[in-house]
């Protein structure tokens, strides 16, 4: 689908989409616990949906009505020999594999989209030790077979690839028989992700320690039915974050938790390094403009703000450089490229290496055709330069939002944009 945008302001209150994260692991707590549980609230995106229904496959029962889920929990090892296809999420492959393996059944993992090429080599390094085999059918990582009875013990990971199998270990070992210990071998990126796992874990009732190297697990825990609230989403909220940065009258944002552990939350601290007012407005955040100049990023601990933070960065002066995101080329698109081709088909003067993306502000920016590269991400990075600049935009494959974010359109054009979404 084509997205064609024209420019103009965004202003007015705006509530923040449930937490794509905390949605996954909410979903993933509640299946593993014996009982009932509600999750609320529950947006079913592409992503959030595959976690559902794979979960489905192993048992789990879940309603979802009116933006609440009724989870009952798998009450016994389900039956083996099923497929699970993830579609194109990352969280939803690496948190189930080692749940799979847990439970000792056979199970197919499938995806699409860029999945089947993200790395799953951690899990190749340390599963054969631990009693379960991981077959590739194809060339590719996916379609993956994956048997056998997952063993405790000590686990040795690097923590710079992806958080997303250190959670995945966390949901997983206490089920097993015996303790067991992770251990990191690299610096530890993403770590709020798996701070969030251990807070989703702790509300079932489940502990993970940490140590000095990484995180003690033991085995033989149970998980305990809960409510559970899902929190707002500082990933998603970032586009409109941004979008009130670069506005005059700016925007107001309701429904972020002040005390999440959200690693992205830290978007609201990087704005005012910008340059961008933000204040306090009952429970809400208001983030309006100010005298924008270019910052330099550390992206190690919050890879998915990295598009929308070099769109900030094409609309401040001087040089916006944001580093230590080499990890980006493992997400739905190589977001190093993908990001600064998506700015400059608008003019922006944007360049990347391999570990980085600069861009040189202050450029006024035109019209121009971007492609999505089939990533919610750029496409709403896109959606909110298109704003700013000075014609019509089109994004190609505008659709990518449905991923982690299908009402993103809709809260767009509430707030005052203009984004006619067609078939293209
Ligand atoms: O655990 C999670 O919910 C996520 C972890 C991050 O992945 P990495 O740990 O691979 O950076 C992030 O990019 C992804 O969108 C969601
Ligand atoms: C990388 C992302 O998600 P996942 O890894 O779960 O596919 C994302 O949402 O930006």
């Amino acid at each position: 689908m084509i997205a064609a945008i024209q420019p103009s302001k965004l202003t007015g209150r705006y509530t923040a989409p449930p937490s794509k994260s905390d949605s996954h692991r909410a979903l993933i707590g509640a299946a593993l616990a014996d009982g009932f549980s509600h999750v609320a609230p529950v947006v079913a995106s592409a992503d959030v949906e595959a976690t559902r229904s794979a979960l489905e496959m192993l048992e789990a029962k879940i309603q979802i009505q009116d933006n609440l889920a009724l989870v009952q929990g798998i009450s016994r090892t389900p039956a083996g020999h099923i497929r699970i296809h993830c579609n194109e999420s990352g969280s939803s492959l690496r948190f189930l594999i080692p749940i799979a393996a847990a439970f000792g059944i056979e199970v197919v993992f499938t995806g699409s989209g860029k999945l089947p090429q993200r790395p799953l080599g951690v899990y190749h390094e340390l599963f054969p030790e631990k009693g379960v085999r991981l077959k590739r059918l194809e060339s590719d990582e996916l379609p993956l077979k994956v048997t056998g009875q997952l063993h405790a013990g000590r686990f040795l990971l690097p923590g710079n690839v992806s958080s997303q199998f250190i959670t995945g270990l966390m949901f997983a070992l206490p089920l097993l028989d015996g303790d067991s210990e992770l251990v990191l071998t690299s610096p530890l990126e993403s770590r709020p992700y798996v701070d969030m796992t251990i807070s989703a874990l702790a509300r079932f009732g489940v502990a993970v320690e940490e140590t000095e190297q990484g995180y003690r697990v033991a085995g033989n825990q149970r998980y305990t039915p809960c409510t559970y609230r899902v929190e707002g989403d500082y990933s998603n909220a970032a586009f409109f974050a941004a979008a009130g940065l670069l506005s005059e009258q700016g925007v107001v944002i309701d429904g972020l938790a002040g005390d999440s552990r959200q690693g992205d939350r830290e978007i609201i601290d990087l704005l005012l390094r910008f340059g961008g007012r933000v204040s306090a407005e009952g429970g809400a955040i208001r983030i309006s403009r100010g005298k924008l100049r270019g910052i330099q990023i550390d992206a190690s601990q919050i890879p998915d703000l990295v598009p929308i933070l070099s769109v900030v960065g094409a609309f401040a002066e001087g040089e916006t450089r944001i580093y230590n995101a080499h990890r980006l080329k493992l997400k739905e698109s190589d977001r190093l490229v993908s990001t600064t081709q998506a700015l400059r088909a608008l003019g922006a003067d944007a360049f990347c290496d391999d570990d980085s993306i600069t861009v040189r502000g202050g450029k006024v920016l035109h019209s121009g055709v971007v492609s999505a590269c089939n990533d919610h991400r750029i496409a709403m990075s896109a959606a909110i330069a298109a704003l700013f600049c000075d014609g019509e935009v089109l994004i190609d494959g505008a659709e990518a939002v449905n991923k982690s974010y299908p009402q993103f359109y809709d809260d767009y054009n509430r707030l005052g944009g203009s984004a006619n979404v067609r078939m293209g």
